[in-house]
């Protein structure tokens, strides 16, 4: 007997080896699907009845600061410098480890919601982030967010933590969390502490998060510094590998998407945050022409200002036709692909597709609503009509977090009150400093 059965729904596998089912059935057991067919003799403990909606696998964010829910609608409307330097940051100087994790758990309740089921997060007091992933049945790759600053002993400190974090967490929860290196920036970091973090990263077989290339100030920045940008500068010390997870790429020049084409790179791709804080446009059609990786991420709530996947995929695909001026350029499936395999094989997930023996990491969309109808095709349909609050169900790793709107993994009012009082008392001494 199986654990659970989707039955009539419409499965979207987004595996290339199997078409979407009109009317199917996915088996579940023991965390990992066993079946996708038209029929099923198999009986389970739960059955799903998804008629009028869509079963995919659910996304993959890969590149967020979940507690920054926190700051969700604080500090709007400015550049990415003066945004970190003079506001983000002398907040974050106030974050307590219960503060990350009452912003984290907001985040986590958000992110179930709306359907994703996997998170790639750099932050502070990641011990937090791994306890509320933990409890919330989530998949998350953590990195402890290490910013050095050329100072030689504050560089020693951070990656000690770092690699204290990755120690205590990698593999925790069954598996659903795995812990990589996370040096912020190339223009937060000396080359010589990326050099260390490379190399204690291949040693301990981790993977390095890490911005690069955001704006035009850090490419400005890295040409006064090394003659060179961020790209040619970690190429030159041998940082980049299929292990490499670089968040934002916007100021890519041809040769730089080769040298991260060639190296595997995984690019997370932001282009909500990039739009807001007006860093630019990254180059995706091109990198994906190339064959690169490249997923999607929503970054911190602080410069989103939601985590919800639904919007970034709408966003992803518009902001490339109007920079193609190409109504072609990364349609429906090719974005869909980005934020569930693409991200799936960034993280080194068995998820991303409804496929046997895949994580059961599964999402049902409820597509019997007003803007969802008529339906011609469901790749559109999720990529230029649908919302978060369009998710129906979630499940990871075989577990319903959510069923039919109501979610079993956590208490939803109960975590949404405890983050609005960290942010309140947050706030009142942030402000006490100014
Ligand atoms: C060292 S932990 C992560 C660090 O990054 C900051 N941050 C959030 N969003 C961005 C972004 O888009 N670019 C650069 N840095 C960002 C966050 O506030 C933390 O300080
Ligand atoms: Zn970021």
């Amino acid at each position: 007997m199986a654990d659970i059965i989707i039955k009539n729904g419409y499965i979207l596998t987004m595996d290339p080896s199997l078409e979407s089912i009109k009317n199917g059935v996915v088996v579940i057991e023991d965390g990992r699907i066993t079946d996708v067919c038209e029929n099923t003799e198999e009986t389970a403990d739960t059955v799903i009845d998804a008629q009028g909606s869509v079963v995919m696998p659910g996304f993959v964010n890969t590149h967020t600061h979940a507690g920054m829910t926190l700051f969700r609608g604080y500090a709007d409307d400015l550049a990415l410098s003066d945004w970190l330097e003079n506001h983000i940051w002398p907040a974050e100087a106030e974050l307590t480890a219960s503060d990350v994790y009452a912003g984290t758990r907001l985040a986590c309740l958000e992110m179930i919601k709306s359907g994703t089921i996997a998170f790639a997060d750099m932050y502070f007091f990641m011990e937090e982030v791994g306890k509320v992933v933990e409890d919330s049945g989530l998949r998350a790759a953590l990195s402890y967010g290490m910013i050095e600053l050329w100072d030689e002993e504050k560089g020693k400190a951070e990656l000690k933590k770092g690699k204290a974090f990755i120690n205590e967490w990698d593999g925790k929860a069954d598996g659903r969390i795995s812990a990589m290196y996370g040096p912020h920036a190339p223009n937060t970091c000396s080359k010589e502490f990326l050099m260390k973090v490379r190399e204690q990263a291949t040693e301990d077989n981790a993977k390095i998060h890490i911005h690069v290339l955001e704006t035009e100030a850090e490419l400005n920045q890295m040409k006064d510094q090394y003659g060179m940008c961020s790209v040619n500068m970690l190429d030159e010390i041998d940082f980049f590998g299929p292990d490499v997870l670089a968040a934002h790429c916007v100021w890519l020049s041809d040769g730089d998407m080769d040298i991260l084409r060639n190296n595997n790179v995984n690019i997370s791709h932001n282009p909500v945050s990039n739009m807001k804080l007006a860093s630019g446009i990254a180059p995706v059609t091109k990198l994906l022409d190339r064959g690169a990786n490249v997923c999607l991420g929503t970054d911190g709530c602080a410069s989103n200002n939601n985590l919800g996947m639904f919007e970034e995929m709408k966003t992803a695909a518009l902001l490339q036709k109007v920079e193609t001026m190409d109504p072609m350029a990364l349609p429906a499936r090719q974005v869909l692909e980005m934020a569930t395999v693409n991200g799936a094989k960034a993280l080194d997930l068995n998820s991303g597709m409804i496929r046997k023996d895949y994580n059961a990491d599964v999402i049902i969309v409820d597509m019997n609503k007003a803007h969802l109808n008529p339906l011609y095709d469901v790749p559109s349909h999720l990529v230029y009509s649908a919302g978060s609050s369009d998710v129906r169900t979630t499940i990871v790793n075989g577990r319903v977090l959510m069923d039919d709107y109501r979610v079993l993994c956590m208490d939803e009012q109960k975590v949404i009150d405890e983050g609005r009082d960290a942010a309140e008392k947050l706030m009142s001494r942030v402000d006490a400093k100014k």
